[in-house]
């Protein structure tokens, strides 16, 4: 490749040296070839040396070759210095310009590397160049001294021959050397050693044949053309440019001298002729040379592709063999594991044949090994199990699923077993085609045992709980589903009667949230027992119950198991009794018991609040006349009339209770003396107009005292239950005795010695 000279420091004075020996290699080789005979020189060799300049430092040679064409001209050959000038010039820019042209027509231009590069080499450097340093030539040497017309016909194509013979001859060899300096030469072998021997004692003999032989026939320099055309083939193209540049300048020399074959021709052809015989050699060779060296390119490519094949070969081989390895590992890994397993486990190919089998299924089998391998199940197996595995192999061969199926079998000695035969497909990763089945077996001879076993315990049991007078249900702990109720419970919740008509067990919880504190209590401590709540059944009617709970499973289900027992009739009479020991029975209204603490309760109230409260003393106005005179009956009427109207007038927060006899009270919360006293008046006037006692016939009407005491009170600064009760009495005493039907507030000075 043409090295370009660097801009760097460093590299500048090397310039100018390098130009320096350019030009003065070119004058040498001038002299060298115009020292026989200055105006008549055979080759001008110097061109080559113009053309490497150009080749190696580019357009920067042109000083080089500028001042070396110069001072050839001028001082070898003796042209004026104006003459040798114009040649100088046209040498130095006919060269340059065909080497612009080269690096056009050649982009990226690489040096020889192949036939193009060598045809344009020819075309440009090797032609071009030379055909308009010519030109340039032949027009300054006729401004020089006007030559005879023979010579003006003759002087351009001598000088072009002479120029583009040097050039093809030489630059290549030049060149190639320069730039393969570093590459190692081949190692000599007889054929590298004797063959260019015996061209070069050939081209001796012919070039240097004594004037005696020169009658040998010119055709004979042709020869020359085998030796050259077996170095372009078989040798480097850099050696066989030298080989060329040797042979030619053997004969070039010999011819010089006046030797050879050249010899025949007339004195001012046989330059021409030995110059146009270098140019169609150094042609030849230098095509010949690069096809040569395409050829061993593509070889050397083919080879290094074949070298890469073979290691990927290498490669692959390697792989498959590791590969085989680890599946040898996993076979054996695969074996022994098969051995491990507990349960008889088979493995059958495609076709049914068995291909694995384990020592367990050997030994199920009562078979050895040997008779196993390779048999088809219809050759190994009796009759059940055989069904049973072939009937399994045709349906995973259609559902390409994992199965499993229940087998029974009886042995040798006619012990029945039962056992589970599950099987899978292999099929091959990649095209999902079946290999084969695995088939694994499992003894549940015992299982199915203890199943039998648990089964008609179970039947038992059910038999229990569902004749059992303890009503059970189980439910789903999730959604509260029923999944059992025993013939009690549908007979407490009325279930056969009305139909559960969509309802859950969890809707007849009469408190919801009662319900769910129990069901988080199961779930935390596993059982609740003795909780009484009340319950609503499918028909809507209340029960009590006892209720235990606990948590269980039930056929795979979270489940709580619910046991129940009615306690309504206990309920019941604990209400009455409760009822009895509070109200009065013959008015129900508070008894004197139940309704003093009541009115105890709401005076700490009122003193809390700091409200105030009234309490009234009521008595039915001559009672003991009624009963004396109609009866007691008449007077038992009497009071339920009476305190029937009270009831009815009293307001929601009002307590009324029977003290005794015909005596009653009443406490009215948040009410001063004034609310009191016209609360007390609108009873009066009410008992007056409603309360009766019929004694048929006759309708007695009812009239009532009332006398009111109040907290807080207005002489002392605390007062209890009985101070207010008796205050009430002292006005109620009052009432009585200013006539009866009246309301008297307690005015302080109504007391006991008073009345
Ligand atoms: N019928 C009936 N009479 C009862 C009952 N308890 C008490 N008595 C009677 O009620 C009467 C009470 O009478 P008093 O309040 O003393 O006299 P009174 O006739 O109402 O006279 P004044 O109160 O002054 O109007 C007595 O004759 C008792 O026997 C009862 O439960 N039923």
């Amino acid at each position: 490749m043409a090295s370009r000279p660097s801009a760097s420091a460093g590299r500048l004075w090397r310039l100018p040296l390098l130009n320096a020996a350019l030009a003065a290699t070119y004058v040498l080789l001038a002299w060298v070839a115009t020292r026989s005979d200055p105006s008549n020189a055979i080759l001008w060799p110097s061109s080559a040396i113009a053309v490497f300049g150009v080749w190696v430092l580019g357009f920067t040679a042109a000083p080089g070759i500028l001042l070396g064409a110069y001072i050839a001209n001028a001082e070898v050959i003796g042209w004026p210095a104006q003459t040798a000038l114009l040649i100088a010039v046209g040498n130095t820019a006919s060269v340059s310009f065909a080497w612009w042209v080269l690096r056009r027509i050649r982009q990226p231009w690489r040096g020889l590397q192949d036939t193009g590069d060598t045809l344009a080499f020819i075309l440009t450097l090797g032609l071009l160049g030379p055909a308009i340093s010519a030109s340039v030539g032949v027009i300054s040497s006729l401004l020089a001294a006007p030559p005879r017309l023979h010579d003006i016909g003759m002087l351009g194509p001598i000088w072009l021959i002479s120029d583009a013979c040097s050039v093809l001859v030489y630059a290549p060899m030049l060149v190639l050397w320069w730039e393969r300096r570093h590459e190692r030469l081949p190692r000599p072998t007889a054929e590298f050693v004797i063959l260019p021997l015996i061209a070069l004692v050939g081209v001796v003999v012919l070039a240097f044949s004594p004037p005696a032989r020169q009658a040998l026939p010119l055709g004979l320099a042709s020869l020359a053309l085998l030796p050259l055309l077996w170095g372009a083939m078989r040798l480097s193209m850099r050696l066989a440019s030298l080989f060329m540049a040797v042979l030619f300048t053997l004969a070039l020399v010999g011819a010089a001298l006046g030797l050879g074959p050249m010899m025949v021709l007339p004195i001012d052809e046989r330059a021409s002729v030995l110059q146009l015989l270098g140019i169609s050699l150094a042609c030849t060779v230098l095509l010949a040379s690069s096809l040569a060296q395409e050829r061993s390119l593509a070889l050397r490519q083919l080879r290094e592709a074949n070298a890469g094949l073979e290691r990927a070969v290498e490669r692959r081989t390697k792989a498959m063999v590791k590969s085989q390895r680890k599946l040898q590992e996993q076979l054996r890994f695969q074996d022994s594991l098969l051995g491990a397993l507990p349960n008889p486990t088979a493995y059958s190919a495609a076709n049914g044949r068995l291909e694995l089998v384990n020592q367990a299924f050997t030994r199920l089998m009562e078979r050895s090994r040997d008779a196993l391998l390779g048999r088809r199940p219809a050759e190994v197996f009796e009759d059940s199990l055989l069904h049973t595995w072939t009937s399994m192999d045709r349906q995973l061969h259609v559902e390409r699923r994992p199965l499993s199926q229940e087998c029974r079998q009886v042995s040798s000695d006619g012990e029945a077993t039962v056992w589970i035969v599950n099987k899978a497909q292999v099929t091959d990763p990649a095209s999902q085609e079946p290999l084969g089945i695995v088939t694994s077996l499992q003894d549940i001879t015992q299982l199915k045992r203890l199943q039998e076993q648990l089964e008609r315990d179970e039947r038992g049991l059910r038999f229990l709980v569902e004749e059992s007078p303890v009503p059970l249900v189980i439910t789903r702990v999730h959604d509260s589903v029923q999944l059992f109720a025993n013939r009690a419970a549908d007979e407490l919740f009325r279930a056969d009667h009305t139909g559960r008509s969509g309802k859950l067990l969890r809707d007849l919880w009469v408190e919801p949230a009662q319900r769910r504190s129990v069901v988080e209590q199961v779930l935390r401590e596993g059982v609740v027992r003795g909780l009484e709540t009340q319950f609503l059944r499918y028909d809507g009617s209340p029960v009590w119950l006892l209720l235990s709970v606990t948590h269980t499973q039930y056929r795979g289900d979270e489940a709580l198991v619910f046991a129940f027992k009615d306690i309504t009739p206990t309920k019941e009479r604990e209400h009455t009794l409760r009822a009895l020991a509070y109200t009065d029975p013959l008015t129900g209204v508070a008894n004197r018991r139940s309704f003093l603490a009541r009115a105890a309760a709401a005076l700490q109230e009122a003193k809390i609040q700091g409200k105030p409260l009234a309490v009234l003393a009521l008595d039915i106005d001559h009672f003991k006349q009624i009963n004396d005179v109609y009866g007691h009956p008449t007077g038992d009427r009497a009071l339920r009339s009476f305190s029937q109207v009270c009831q009815q007038l009293a307001r929601d927060d009002a307590l009324l209770g029977r003290l005794g006899g015909d005596e009653f009270a009443i406490v009215l919360p948040r009410s001063d003396d004034g609310a009191a006293y016209d609360f007390a008046q609108r009873l009066r006037l009410a008992v007056q107009e409603n309360a009766t006692a019929e004694h048929a016939p006759l309708r007695l009407q009812l009239t009532t005292s009332i006398g009111i005491a109040h907290h807080p009170c207005e002489h002392l600064t605390e007062c209890g239950l009985d101070d207010l009760l008796a205050r009430a009495d002292q006005a109620l005493y009052r009432a009585k005795q200013r006539g009866r039907n009246r309301v008297e507030l307690w005015t302080g000075h109504d007391h006991p010695g008073a009345a």
